[in-house]
């Protein structure tokens, strides 16, 4: 066969036209020819859901700087052909296809093994992560309607706030299309454990990569509770460190809210954490031991049906969801009042859908 026919061969086989690939086509047949030793290389198909945002895109950026990743799906209501047309500029191996609304949604879904979702809007100062629920509540649901028809055996990663309302509302969707998995779903809680690492480092004078700081409940204001008590290395804190810390950590989002003045929350700070999150995921599903994260997930660690704690994550998603082990006095007044508005979140999330 002639190589340019090879070529188109090839390519259209690997990228269907409806795509919005974004591989230079100079109208020669020559497009896309990079994918051709790309095809068939071994590792996980990764779809974002949001992908133009401002988490969206360094997020897409440094998953397809991830070499666990084959194929990187991204989507979003606007600009997804040009953040996958400079993205798919890198030369990693992860093959990149935009999708662009709601009509390419199934597209982007199928197949997928690791669905991570920030789309949705941030806050702006003066207000509470709860402030976004009526927006972002009804984005969520629809994405998680898709992926229960689309790809309901993915693992999903819920960064759309609140957090601790929107996890609820997907689990309640998957449940009603009869595609819920508690060991698929989980919110990305993982922002309060590098925020919680920089800070206890910063006042012990460590380094934060050998920090590990369990940060447990949920994630929103007092439902971000740090166990300082259980921090590697063993850590010997004041009372007035504690609350200090204890502040920082349930305020580090409001902390950029307010620096950023009006243009968003946290993005840089938060694509690092979801891809440092996407990542132990893709290592458990890749068969990995001993990947253990927090996460808010689907829980029996209390009364609550979710929870923030460690999980041990494998190759069905969460192998084992941990308790949080021994509190101290402080610690316990705190998981009270993170219990409290837990609830409530909760309900929140569960009633807006069966409403
Ligand atoms: N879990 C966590 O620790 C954190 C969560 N967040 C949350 O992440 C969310 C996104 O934040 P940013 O990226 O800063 O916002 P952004 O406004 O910069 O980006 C959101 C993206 O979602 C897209 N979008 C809106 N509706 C959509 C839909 N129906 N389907 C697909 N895409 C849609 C928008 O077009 C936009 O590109 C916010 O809800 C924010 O509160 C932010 C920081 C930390
Ligand atoms: O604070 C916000 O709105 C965004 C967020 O969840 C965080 O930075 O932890």
């Amino acid at each position: 066969m002639d190589p340019n026919q090879r070529i188109a061969r090839i390519s259209a086989h690997l990228n269907p036209p409806n795509h919005l690939d974004q591989m230079c086509d100079d109208g020669s047949g020559l497009r896309r020819v990079g994918c051709r030793a790309k095809g068939g290389s071994p590792g996980f198909k990764v779809a974002i859901l949001g992908a133009a945002g401002g988490i969206g895109q360094p997020l897409a950026m440094l998953m397809k700087m991830n070499p666990l990743v084959s194929l990187l799906h991204l989507y979003d209501v606007a600009n997804a052909p040009g953040v996958t047309a400079d993205i798919s500029h890198m030369d990693t191996s992860a093959i990149v296809r935009g999708f662009l609304g709601q009509s390419q949604l199934e597209e982007a879904l199928t197949g997928m093994d690791l669905v991570i979702i920030p789309a949705g809007v941030p806050r702006k100062p003066g207000m509470t992560r709860d402030d976004l629920f009526n927006i972002n509540a009804g984005i969520v649901r629809t994405l998680s309607e898709a992926i229960a028809k689309c790809c309901p055996k993915a693992v999903v990663n819920v960064i759309s706030n609140p957090v601790n309302s929107t996890v609820p509302i997907a689990a309640e969707v998957f449940k009603r299309a009869g595609t819920f998995d508690p060991k698929k779903l989980m919110g990305v809680t993982m922002l309060d454990v590098v925020r919680a690492n920089t800070f206890v480092a910063e006042v012990m004078s460590l380094d934060p990569r050998e920090v590990d700081v369990p940060v447990v409940g949920g994630h929103a204001g007092v439902t971000i509770l740090p166990l300082l008590s259980q921090v590697k290395p063993p850590c010997s804190f004041t009372q007035k460190e504690i609350e200090y810390l204890t502040d920082r950590i349930q305020n580090g989002g409001t902390e950029v809210v307010e620096a950023k003045a009006g243009t968003g929350s946290a993005t840089l700070s938060m694509a690092y954490a979801a891809v440092k999150f996407a990542d132990a995921c893709l290592r458990g599903l890749r068969g990995d031991a001993n990947i253990v994260e927090c996460a808010f997930v689907a829980s029996h660690v209390t009364e609550l049906p979710f929870f923030a704690s460690k999980v041990r994550l494998g190759r069905c998603g969460i192998d084992e969801v941990y308790g949080v082990g021994p509190l101290n006095e402080y610690e316990r007044m705190g998981l009270e009042k993170a219990k409290k508005e837990l609830a409530g979140s909760i309900e929140k999330g569960v009633s807006s859908v069966k409403k």
